[in-house]
């Protein structure tokens, strides 16, 4: 593929990630399928892509004095503009004046003469004249907006409930690559084994701290390895396996997960069960409870019963029985995952966080009546907001006496997760930052 058509790629899949609001890996997975591009030309697309969208917000700036407010510009010519400045401000892999050479062969392609001598113009300029300089924004939080591109409103929100500097190295580290982590099958693998399998083939890993099943991968495509593609590990973010770890599930147990899909935390607490005892795993559509299966399937698991179900009516069918462990890994705003899909910081409002807050209350009050006493309950999000995280859990244990926060989950966390900077009364706080994982909260919970 010649070059500028890998780049008109790049502008189809942003202008269609920012039409569909979301879904960038899909839809960059399947770009890269249906073109039938190169391992050097995908590289090179998914960091365009991914990183045209996680500066969006710095980008824009960038470009205002350039381009004539007056002016409506094409979806694409924005895309355009933004993925072109991308590249001359934030990756030194492709010379300015080939940048420039190269959107005007799009637009000239894509629209007409004026469209591409606009281009060339605005970039021309923006490479005369130079960027403007963020220092000149006098508010704090609104120049970390700028700066790291989150909207101002969530900086300002993050400010609020964490601090300046907290959020400051958090806004940073939502630009950063996070290492990928994979845990493996215990009943298939040990961790030294597949560590030592996996040297051989050239990779650097670490051992986890959050999991004895973790290992944490520097270097090497782990999807290409046979360790994967036959179910011996899975990917899967450390702080989602510190989720099992404190679940506590044993061989023989009755398990309930009431939002399982895609499975990731279910089949760990399968593994940690030996594949013993019972799991009842729910997620809201037939399609995501397949998911559920799938991956059981992948890992060689068979005693979780993947349904598809609301988590605010499983007190219908499960009337009379009781489980020793739930997991409610609710749905959420997701701003700890921000790094993985940047698309989330533009996409979600501060109505979304109040919504969803009601709905992980909603689904932790008809869910908890089926913990057996003694029992212990997870409740467990991807997200960094107290609304969503302390307040509904704090919500939740004020209106039940009868449920307790389990104060030996603190003690059960490994020490340095302890002193982490997250780790309140109500539960732990995961910060992008602070260990390199999702951002993340969980806490646990008691049925006296
Ligand atoms: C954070 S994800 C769960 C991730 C999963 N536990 C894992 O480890 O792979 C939240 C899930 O909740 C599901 N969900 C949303 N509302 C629900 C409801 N009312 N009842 C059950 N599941 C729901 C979503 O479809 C989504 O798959």
């Amino acid at each position: 593929m010649e070059n500028y058509q890998v780049r008109e790629s790049i502008v189809d899949l942003l202008v269609r990630i920012e039409q569909d609001s979301g879904f960038s890996h899909l839809l960059i997975d399947h770009e890269i399928k249906s073109k039938h591009i190169s391992p050097k030309d995908e590289a090179l697309m998914t960091e365009i892509v991914y990183g045209t969208i996680q500066r969006q917000l710095t980008l824009d700036y960038y470009l205002e004095p350039f381009v004539d407010s007056r002016k409506k510009l094409k979806r694409w010519v924005r895309m355009l503009l933004r993925m072109s400045v991308y590249q001359m401000y934030f990756l030194d892999k492709v010379p300015d004046h080939a940048v420039i050479h190269e959107a005007v062969e799009i637009a000239k392609h894509r629209g007409h003469k004026g469209i591409a001598s606009l281009v060339n113009g605005v970039l021309r300029n923006v490479q005369r004249k130079g960027v403007p300089n963020t220092a000149v924004i006098q508010d704090k939080a609104k120049r970390l907006a700028v700066e790291t591109s989150h909207p101002e409103w969530l900086v300002k929100r993050w400010v609020d409930m964490y601090g300046y500097e907290l959020t400051h190295a958090m806004c940073h580290a939502n630009l950063e690559r996070k290492p990928l982590s994979i845990r493996v099958q215990p009943l298939k693998i040990t961790r030294e084994a597949a560590m030592d399998e996996l040297r051989e083939l050239g990779f650097a890993t670490r051992k986890s701290d959050f999991s004895d099943q973790g290992i944490i991968i520097d270097q090497g495509n782990i999807l290409r390895t046979r360790l994967f593609a036959e179910g011996y590990v899975t990917i899967q973010d450390q702080s989602s396996m510190l989720v099992t770890e404190m679940l506590n599930a044993e061989p023989g147990m009755t398990v309930l997960d009431a939002c399982s899909a895609p499975g990731g935390k279910v089949t760990h607490t399968a593994e940690k069960m030996r594949n013993q005892g019972v799991i009842a795993a729910y997620d809201l559509h037939a399609k995501k409870a397949k998911q559920i299966e799938q991956k059981a399937a992948e890992l060689d698991l068979t005693i979780i019963d993947a349904k598809a179900g609301d988590a605010r009516k499983l007190q219908e069918q499960h009337e009379n029985q009781r489980f020793d462990r739930i997991l409610v890994d609710a749905p959420c705003t997701g701003f700890g995952v921000i790094r993985g899909k940047p698309d989330i910081k533009y996409h979600k409002q501060k109505e979304d966080i109040d919504q969803l807050a009601r709905i992980q209350s909603e689904i932790l009050e008809h869910v908890a009546p089926l913990l057996k006493k003694d029992g212990l309950l997870i409740y467990s999000t991807c997200t960094v907001d107290k609304t969503e995280n302390d307040n509904v859990a704090a919500n939740f244990l004020a209106r039940h006496p009868d449920f307790i926060l389990d104060t030996s989950f603190f003690e059960q966390l490994p020490p340095m997760i302890r002193q982490s900077p997250g780790c309140s009364e109500i539960g732990l706080q995961l910060f992008p930052q602070t260990f390199s994982t999702d951002g993340f909260f969980l806490t646990r919970i008691k049925r006296k």
